[in-house]
């Protein structure tokens, strides 16, 4: 793996949270052939030059899971350091969507109330315990 030095320029990433109206949320496990495969995270993707965060998200959710994203609002942004890369996070929340998720990419999924697979991507940690106080504020009950 190439190591990304910390001051190279950050790499945008668009990604979207889909949540069910009882507050579960879609996490897909990194394909084979990807750095951390085997990890889980929220659906998403690198922005292309050229590209709004938004029309990135709606992409990578159509090239994943074929899932058309009808609206999704910014929720969150998380700067990271992988030994890979330098990545910008812009997380998003998607209340809107048509289709079922499928596997496009070989990857499994998984609607999670609070969410309990491992290993999650270390810069998607933090979000879980935002988005289960987002969950408690919204009065979903935690499974
Ligand atoms: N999708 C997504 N990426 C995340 C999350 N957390 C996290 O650190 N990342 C990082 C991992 C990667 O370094 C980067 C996403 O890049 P990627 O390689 O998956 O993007 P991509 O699908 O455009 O990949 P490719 O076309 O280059 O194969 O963001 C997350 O929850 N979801």
């Amino acid at each position: 793996m190439t190591q990304a030095s910390p001051n190279h320029a950050a790499i945008d990433v668009a990604v979207g949270i889909l949540m069910q109206p009882n507050g579960d949320v879609l996490l897909g496990q990194r394909p084979t052939g990807k750095p951390y495969a085997g990890y889980w995270e929220f659906p998403g993707g690198k922005v292309e030059l050229g590209e709004s965060i938004f029309d990135a998200l709606k992409r990578e959710f159509v090239e994943e899971l074929g899932i058309e994203i009808l609206s999704a609002e910014p929720w969150c942004g998380v700067q990271h350091q992988y030994p890979h890369a330098n990545v910008r996070l812009h997380f998003f929340i998607s209340r809107e969507w048509h289709g079922e998720p499928q596997s496009l990419e070989g990857q499994a999924f998984a609607w999670q109330g609070s969410v309990r697979v491992e290993p999650l991507l270390e810069a998607t940690i933090p979000l879980i315990a935002w988005l289960d106080q987002l969950r408690d504020e919204l009065r979903f009950t935690s499974n």
